[in-house]
């Protein structure tokens, strides 16, 4: 069988309950009929808001679609109001956990340290942390870097064992018109691949691209990222149909990478 690429869609709160409803329909459909989604060749998850994972697990149930929580809490049980726990994603059959996406961290104060909490409850009750690292500045490539290995070492350090996705969104592309420039996206995430591969604990641990990432990208980044982490650009089911249509084609190039996160 081909390798995985991964195809990944947060929602955001981008949608109400009907519309996300409907949206996860058409994934459904795009997932059943499309052959390298059905193989396996093309990993495709989607995070939707918490009030839409039941009815998203329902809706993907039969399909090779893994249904993921846009965060996580970072205890596994207790007077945490207004958070949901691993053990309770895990137990109704979400696979992975979002953790240090930029929003969070900018908007609701996240810090390292949360961030790794969550990554540990996380792989704690076999959740495959999704966890999100970038520059909040456009630097050179080597700055770039660094800061995003920082933050993969912060998050990871002392955490279970398992593997990971880690997701290289520069805080400057996300909600952008345009991704960040390929070259750029090649460098840091061959550096996010060397660090990862010097981790110990972290075998079949990938990376992936997000940051306004579309139709065309991945043709273009080809075997530098394991897949991409869609935003907007997923909206249209049409758009997502045309990235999974080129995943399928990265995938079908790539050399056979067994038990990819
Ligand atoms: O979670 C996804 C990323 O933050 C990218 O979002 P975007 O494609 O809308 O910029």
């Amino acid at each position: 069988m081909a390798a995985a690429v991964a195809v990944g869609v947060s929602l955001k709160m981008y949608f109400g309950h009907r519309r996300a409803a409907e949206w996860c329909e058409r994934v459904a459909a795009l997932a059943r009929a499309h052959p390298a989604v059905a193989s396996g060749a093309v990993g495709l998850f989607v995070m939707p808001t918490y009030l839409q994972l039941l009815p998203a697990l329902a809706t993907f149930a039969g399909t090779n679609v893994r249904v993921g929580a846009q965060d996580v809490a970072g205890h596994d049980t207790g007077a945490f109001t207004g958070e949901v726990s691993a053990a309770e994603l895990a137990e109704v059959g979400v696979r992975l956990a979002e953790v240090g996406h930029a929003e969070r961290r900018r908007l609701f104060g996240e810090t390292d340290d949360d961030v790794a909490a969550k990554s540990a409850a996380a792989l704690r009750h076999g959740l495959t942390p999704v966890l999100c690292v970038g520059e909040a500045d456009r630097l050179a490539t080597d700055g770039a870097a660094a800061a995003a290995v920082a933050q993969v070492h912060a998050g990871l350090d002392r955490t279970p064992d398992g593997p990971v996705i880690v997701a290289y969104e520069p805080v400057w592309a996300i909600a952008a018109a345009e991704p960040a420039p390929p070259a750029h996206i090649t460098a840091v995430s061959r550096a996010l691949r060397t660090a990862l591969d010097t981790m110990p604990g972290r075998a079949g641990s990938t990376v992936i691209y997000g940051g306004s990432a579309g139709p065309g990208l991945l043709t273009e980044l080809g075997v530098c990222v394991d897949g991409l982490f869609l935003g907007r650009f997923a909206h249209d089911t049409d758009a997502l149909a045309a990235v999974v249509d080129e995943a399928a084609t990265l995938a079908s190039r790539r050399s056979p990478v067994p038990d990819r996160a």
